[in-house]
């Protein structure tokens, strides 16, 4: 499979020299959707602007699409499509004005028609900038990241401010995309959004990629949680040796590796001994828990076995 994006041993450090991109490598192949995740400030941004060819990384390389995206920008750019975090309109203008200004520098644009009916803002073709909702603005960006029809989709955080029916539609949309050959890259703050959507991920943490692989993948390492309240006169002591884990009070958490297993003896000796399980709740570890395990280690120095190379 052809890699669209590759990423190998990338740094970025700004001016004042903090290094935001500490050496990370990842290929993201054709027809694939990528998602970075990551705490605030853990370089996802920085990454993405090295990989649109907004910035020259200050070490290591970038392909995108087999060329070096900020050197070879005139091959790149007219392949790509990119939404930004804040996009940037004259505000007098409306939605139509907007697309068919932009659709000017495009070639091979989409119909303007066909553009906002995509995200779902024909019908607010001819109202202006200003008067948009956060959410409609945020449409409206992907709207002009579709007009060339890209080939490699970068959305930078592509459903902030949405609300959840706006949400699916941007992921319905990116599937569709998907579907038709295009490869994206999105960086996200909402885990459901990369859980649901991402072929493959990255968890960024301090410029670096700490983890990372398809959101099963992600997820398999950790434990899954059942949670349940034993009645009055029952304590933790009665359960099973090998279940008696974290109590408090009447209320149980167990955290187990075999789901299936634990369940099984709980549920058996709940039967057994003629006990009621309120509130049973058994899940598999999320992708969220994994994210949050990350995140607590923001003051802790950083665990050099932890990282791994996506290739
Ligand atoms: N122009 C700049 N000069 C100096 N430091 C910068 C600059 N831009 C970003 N940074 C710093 O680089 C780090 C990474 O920022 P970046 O925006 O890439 O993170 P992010 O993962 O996208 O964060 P968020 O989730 O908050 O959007 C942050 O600590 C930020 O303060």
């Amino acid at each position: 499979m052809t890699n669209v994006i590759e990423a190998d041993g990338l740094h970025r450090t700004y001016s004042g020299g903090f290094e935001a991109v500490r050496g990370i490598s990842f290929t993201v192949p054709r027809g694939e959707i990528f998602a970075l995740l990551g705490t605030n400030g853990a370089g996802k941004t920085s990454t993405v602007e090295l990989l649109e060819g907004l910035a020259r990384p200050t070490g290591g390389t970038v392909r995108v699409l087999g060329h070096d995206p900020y050197a070879e920008r005139a091959a790149v750019r007219p392949r790509i499509g990119m939404m930004l975090q804040e996009g940037g309109f004259p505000s007098d203008l409306t939605v139509a004005e907007t697309v068919r200004m932009w659709a000017g520098c495009t070639t091979d644009a989409r119909p303007v028609g066909e553009a906002l009916d995509m995200v779902g803002l024909a019908d607010r073709a001819k109202v202006r900038i200003k008067q948009l909702s956060g959410g409609e603005r945020r449409r409206l960006d992907l709207a002009l990241a579709l007009l060339g029809r890209p080939e490699v989709l970068f959305l930078d955080e592509p459903t902030t401010g949405l609300d959840a029916e706006g949400r699916r539609d941007t992921w319905d949309l990116v599937r569709q995309l998907r579907e038709g050959g295009a490869t994206v890259l999105l960086t996200t703050h909402y885990l459901e959004e990369a859980e649901s959507l991402a072929d493959r991920l990255a968890i960024m943490h301090r410029g670096r990629i700490v983890t990372a692989g398809t959101p099963a993948e992600v997820t398999a390492a950790r434990p899954a949680r059942i949670r349940f309240t034993l009645p009055e006169g029952t304590g933790p002591a009665q359960l099973p040796l090998g279940l008696r884990a974290a109590a408090d009070g009447r209320r149980v958490e167990i955290r187990t590796h075999e789901l299936q297993d634990t369940l099984g003896e709980l549920l058996g000796w709940a039967a057994a001994s003629g006990v009621r399980l309120e509130g049973l709740d058994a899940r598999s570890a999320s992708l969220e828990e994994a994210f949050l395990e990350i995140a607590s280690r923001a003051e802790a120095p950083l665990n050099t076995t932890d990282l791994e190379e996506v290739r």
